[in-house]
C-alpha cells in the first residue's frame, strides 16, 4: 500500500514552524527527521517469508539470567519493581507522551538499546519461546502486554 505522498506508511510530511522548512513526521512512532525516509520500496519491504521484524524494551531484575547490562553493572531491582518500570513506560508511550523508540533507547537493559531497541527480522525459533509468540500473535504496528522471559519484562513493538 503506498500512500499518495509516496512516503511509507504512517510518515506525513510537515512544516516546521521555527524554520519554515519541511520536516517527515511518523504518526505512529512519533519519529520526526529532516530528511525524507527511505522510499516505499526501500524501507517498508515485506519481511522475508515467515520472519517478523519488531522492537523491544526490556527492565531486567535481580533474578535475571543476566543481570547486568550496557546501564548497570549488577542489577538489583525485584521482579516487582520491574513490572512498575515496564507498566509506566508503556503507558507514556500509549499516551503519545514519548515514543516508543527513545524509551528503549534510555531505558532497555538489552544491548539493542542502541538501536532504539530494534532486533531486526527473525524467525521462529530465534528468540525464548514467550518472546516468540507474543511477537508473532501482534499485528504490525500493534504493541504488546508485559511479556516475561529468563532475560527479565518487555514490552515489544512489531514493526514489520
Ligand atoms: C536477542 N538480542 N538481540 C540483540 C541485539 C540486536 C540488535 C542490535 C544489538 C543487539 C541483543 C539481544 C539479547 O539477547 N540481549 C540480551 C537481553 C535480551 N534478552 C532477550 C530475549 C528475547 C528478545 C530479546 C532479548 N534481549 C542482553 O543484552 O543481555
Amino acid at each position: 500500500m503506498s500512500s499518495s505522498s509516496g512516503l511509507p506508511p504512517n510518515w506525513e510530511v510537515r512544516v516546521s514552524r521555527s524554520r519554515g522548512i519541511n520536516y517527515y513526521y511518523n504518526r505512529v512512532t512519533r519519529e520526526s527527521r529532516w530528511e525524507p525516509p527511505e522510499s516505499q520500496q526501500e524501507s517498508s519491504a515485506p519481511p522475508p517469508s515467515g520472519q517478523v521484524r519488531a522492537s523491544h524494551i526490556l527492565v531486567k531484575h535481580r533474578d535475571s539470567r543476566r543481570p547486568s547490562s550496557w546501564k548497570e553493572e549488577n542489577i538489583t531491582r525485584s521482579k516487582e519493581e520491574a513490572l512498575d518500570l515496564i507498566q509506566e513506560y508503556r503507558r507514556l508511550i500509549e499516551t503519545k507522551a514519548e515514543s516508543f523508540e527513545d524509551l528503549a533507547k534510555i531505558h532497555s537493559d538489552c544491548s539493542s538499546a542502541k538501536r532504539g531497541g530494534d532486533l531486526g527480522f527473525f524467525g521462529r525459533g530465534a528468540m525464548q519461546k514467550p518472546f516468540e509468540d507474543a511477537t508473532f500473535d501482534l499485528e504490525v504496528n500493534q504493541m504488546s502486554e508485559p511479556v516475561w522471559t529468563d532475560s527479565g519484562v518487555h514490552i515489544i513493538l512489531r514493526t514489520a
